[in-house]
């Protein structure tokens, strides 16, 4: 349990991306800067903690890149070298994602955690400084290291790895399907309930190679005409099949020859559980595109996966590499 203030950093430092939570006017007034949203959490976050603001970038999150992540990764592990918790506060649409590159391209340290907001600041109920309060409580306390990157919204304290954003407006959108939240913020201190099994990485991957991946999604009646681009185009790919792991018989062939040429990752398009490994055995089963060289994404959605593969074979990892990065985390 991570409930105590006894043991608080002495410093947090915020790193801004932009998003709704500073977007006033939905984008018809300056964005509000970092101290602006800090000066908006009224009381609210933890008193005792100097808070340091650096506005990095100003984007819809829909507009983050893999080079802007990989900047904020290097701010990130500047501050927790210098001892200090991290909060990144950005747009929701890709904070999942910006939440899962930062836990595999960060070392170990201090807590460091990703927040935003659903409601614009000028709107009625606007959710980003109770967010942004209660991130800055979590990034505070040390009880808090060691959980790998997290989401704190809605005073819910998600792992990077399984959290999700779930409905495109609720302000309790964040989720870990299969998983579960890791804890709460509870009268703006942390509860830890539960602690992850195991790192998300042995070995932060730097995100400054370049990869493409590609990230298909079937659906029913799926020709694979996209999978017929994907082979001059990519150097590794992500299929997000039906159900625990499944593609349609006339795909087996084309998935094959793919998979002989780059690494294919087979996850699975519903969003949470495991992929299965041997429940069904016929054409275009788990069981029948594994034992044909796919990667199995195990409980990694299929974006995240697709990162993990991005951040693999940018660091110039092997097809060898790509499957025991993936089979530890699973
Ligand atoms: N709620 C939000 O922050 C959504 C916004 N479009 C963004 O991701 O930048």
């Amino acid at each position: 349990m991570c409930d105590k203030h006894t043991h608080m950093a002495k410093t947090v430092s915020v790193f801004t991306l932009g998003g709704t939570i500073s977007a006033r006017g939905g984008g018809s007034s300056p964005r509000l800067t970092g101290a602006q949203l800090l000066a908006d959490t009224a009381g609210a976050a933890p008193s005792d903690i100097e808070v340091e603001v650096h506005d990095v970038r100003k984007l819809p999150s829909s507009s983050l890149a893999f080079e802007d992540v990989a900047d904020l990764a290097e701010h990130v592990d500047a501050a927790r070298a210098a001892g200090h918790g991290v909060v990144v506060v950005q747009g929701t649409d890709t904070l999942e994602e910006t939440a899962f590159l930062l836990d595999l391209a960060c070392a170990p340290g201090t807590p460091v955690v990703v927040t935003g907001a659903m409601r614009r600041p000028d709107l009625p109920g606007a959710d980003g400084p109770a967010n942004l309060a209660a991130a800055l409580a979590v990034a505070a306390d040390p009880g808090c290291a060691g959980l790998g990157v997290l989401t704190v919204i809605a005073d819910e304290i998600h792992a990077a790895r399984h959290v999700r954003k779930t409905h495109t407006t609720s302000v309790a959108t964040f989720a870990s399907p299969g998983a579960g939240p890791l804890g709460a913020v509870v009268e703006g201190r942390p509860r830890v309930l539960l602690r992850p099994a195991r790192p998300t990485v042995t070995r932060p991957l730097p995100l400054r190679g370049s990869a493409r991946v590609a990230l298909v999604t079937l659906s029913l009646g799926d020709r694979g005409e996209l999978l017929d681009a994907v082979d001059e185009r990519f150097g590794g790919l992500v299929v997000a099949a039906f159900g625990a792991g499944h593609v349609p018989t006339w795909l087996v062939e084309p998935l094959t020859a793919l998979a002989a040429r780059m690494p294919v990752v087979l996850a699975s398009r519903t969003g949470a559980g495991p992929l299965l490994a041997h429940t069904y055995r016929g054409p275009g089963s788990e069981y029948d595109m594994l034992g044909r060289g796919l990667v199995s994404a195990g409980t990694l959605d299929a974006p995240k996966a697709r990162l993990l593969l991005y951040a693999l074979l940018a660091d110039g990892a092997d097809r060898a590499q790509v499957a025991d990065a993936f089979a530890a985390l699973a």
